[in-house]
């Protein structure tokens, strides 16, 4: 096996399939490793970048003005590099990269990466492909959209997600189908991220000979589509905002609006909260947690950001500024 080449995960799955979850996991685990992340999101606003724990020991780096498998792998490859060249001067130190693609993401173009690219690979061994499987989601999203079904197809290992929230027969089924979309990846179930790291990292997974089986022009093949019609937009705002009327409004907007609502996902400015409150959901499914508190002195500005087919992004707009917080009168 090739010595001193860095290993590298992609991490990849569906809008909202539990990717930043599981990597919270990996990074707060007691590995003894640091861990580069290159996160690549959908949507101009890097909301991941502040759902990921971070200690001094991680590099964190944001790639948000693309889909990382099309307009930024030029971006990818720049990165790679410049992480390389710090880590062979001393500048920077760590074991393996972990790479979040957008949920939108194909993989092959960003594993393509590794092998067209000569300089990538000196210093870089990719090691597999991770796709995470919404068990709630993914029957739909499977026959929708094509490049959940990419995901599947070039997985080395799939981890079931959200388990806890679909009957068993249910899941029999949904892995009876992966397994026959991609005989190769074994598949492990994990709940709310927590999965034996054994089951993800060093899994020397990607074999290069049977991708080519599969997709004979893996190297060469670099046209793909993605589905035009999903947009995204970010509600900002720096006042405060009241959460009860959020959650009755946007818990009335997925009633109607459910299906088209693929993924959104925010931090808010909740008034009388010292923590930021981080609000997602995946079309129906949604909940709001408590996250870091505010540093004193930081602007605090909400940001929210939502993924969809035709959204109804007005009334979006509309009914969340309408949330603003009442002004706190003072005697
Ligand atoms: N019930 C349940 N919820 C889960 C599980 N894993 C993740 N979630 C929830 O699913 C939502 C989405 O999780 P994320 O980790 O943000 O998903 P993601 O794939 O990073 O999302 P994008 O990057 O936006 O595509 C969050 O509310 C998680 O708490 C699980 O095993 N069970």
């Amino acid at each position: 096996m090739s010595q001193g080449l860095i290993p590298v995960t992609i991490l990849t799955g569906f809008l909202g399939s539990g990717k930043t979850t599981l990597l919270n996991h990996i990074l707060k685990a007691d590995h003894g490793e640091r861990i580069a992340v290159i996160e690549n999101e959908f949507g101009e606003s890097g909301i991941d970048n502040e759902l990921l724990v971070q200690d001094a020991g991680e590099q964190i780096v944001e790639m948000n003005n693309g889909c990382i498998c099309c307009t930024v792998r030029g971006d990818l490859v720049r990165i790679l590099g410049e992480l390389a060249a710090k880590r062979q001067a001393g500048a920077l130190a760590f074991d393996r990269v972990v790479i979040e693609t957008t949920g939108l993401a194909d993989p092959a173009p960003v594993a393509q990466t590794f092998f067209v690219d000569e300089d990538i690979g000196m210093h870089y061994l990719l090691d597999a492909i991770v796709t995470l499987v919404d068990a709630v989601h993914a029957p739909d999203q499977l026959r929708e959209h094509h490049e959940a079904q990419e995901q599947v197809g070039f997985a080395d290992r799939i981890v079931l997600t959200k388990t806890d929230l679909v009957p068993m027969t249910d899941i029999l089924t949904l892995k009876a189908r992966l397994m026959r979309m991609n005989p190769r990846a074994a598949i492990t179930d994990a709940s709310f991220g927590q999965i034996d790291l054994q089951e993800v990292l060093d899994l020397r997974g990607f074999n290069l000979n049977a991708i080519l089986e599969i997709e004979p022009d893996f190297l060469t093949d670099v046209d793909h589509a993605h589905d035009d019609d999903v947009s995204s937009f970010v509600f900002r705002e720096t006042r405060p905002l009241d959460l009860a009327r959020i959650e009755d409004f946007l818990g009335a907007m997925v009633q109607v609006h459910g299906p088209k609502l693929m993924r959104y996902k925010g931090i808010l400015h909740i008034e009388g909260e010292a923590r930021r409150i981080v609000f997602q959901g995946v079309h129906m499914l949604m909940g709001a947690d408590r996250g870091v508190p505010w540093r004193d002195g930081e602007t605090r500005e909400s940001r929210m950001v939502f993924i969809g087919r035709d959204l109804p992004r007005d009334l979006l707009l509309q009914g969340l500024s309408q949330s603003v917080a009442p002004p706190q009168v003072t005697h």
